[in-house]
């Protein structure tokens, strides 16, 4: 007999018609996308990242100008996200990267303490992301002079002083990811336990879905 192939997420190539380019919607934070380029855990551009853009579903990039809103008005803080919507290609490639043991260039800088093969299994890497649904945001505080905020750790600091309860980080920093928590929480996003920067939109449209149109702005439908 023939066997049935193994049941997958849908995976598609296309943008649907709800992403757009947080820049349209959102022109007030500030994008350092660290895929595009080498300043990342892996040390060189990301596969998929044909610009350093953030794109989202509409709705999850509505919800996060709403957050940088509530955070201008309180003291003047502001927003900088690292990644948004990423394609399944791009997870791929940490998954080969990951299997490679003598990729190890940027070790020190990202995860001196966890041995890259069980970035996977603690939680700090996923083979299927809420960011390739364009419903997960990387980002970090700014001070009203627009400076990161110190948050203890970097991002993508894969490391249990990154879980955002850690009691490693100073009184600061602390509070800074409270801080961070729940101005994205006032607007339905969730945390997770491993990393301080990373969070969920509640009310993401393509939850079971995964897409691996690369991320440009060509891919946009608009109209
Ligand atoms: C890789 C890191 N920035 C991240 O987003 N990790 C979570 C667990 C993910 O890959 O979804
Ligand atoms: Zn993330």
């Amino acid at each position: 007999g023939v066997l049935a192939p193994a049941r997958a997420p849908e995976r598609s190539d296309r943008a649907p018609a709800g992403f757009v380019a947080l820049r349209d919607v959102a022109p007030g934070i500030e994008q350092d996308i660290r895929y595009a380029g080498d300043r990342n855990f892996v040390g060189e551009p990301i596969d998929g990242y044909e610009e350093a853009e953030c794109l989202l579903a509409e709705e999850t990039a509505r919800a996060l100008e709403r957050v940088r809103r509530d955070l201008a008005r309180e003291d003047g803080s502001g927003l900088r996200v690292f990644d948004c919507y990423r394609p399944q290609r791009a997870v791929d490639h940490f998954l080969r990267w990951a299997d490679d043991p003598s990729a190890t260039e940027r070790r020190a800088e990202f995860y001196p303490r966890v041995p890259k093969e069980r970035l996977f299994d603690e939680g700090y890497l996923a083979e299927h992301s809420g960011h390739s649904r364009g419903g997960t945001v990387d980002l970090t505080l700014l001070d009203p002079e627009g400076r990161e905020v110190d948050m203890g750790t970097g991002f993508d600091f894969f490391d249990p002083a990154s879980h955002p309860g850690s009691p490693e980080p100073d009184e600061g920093p602390r509070r800074a990811r409270e801080r961070l928590r729940e101005a994205m929480a006032a607007h339905g996003f969730s945390p997770i336990d491993t990393e301080w920067w990373h969070f969920s939109h509640d009310g993401e449209p393509y939850a079971d879905r995964r897409f691996d149109f690369p991320v440009s702005r060509e891919e946009l439908r608009t109209g």
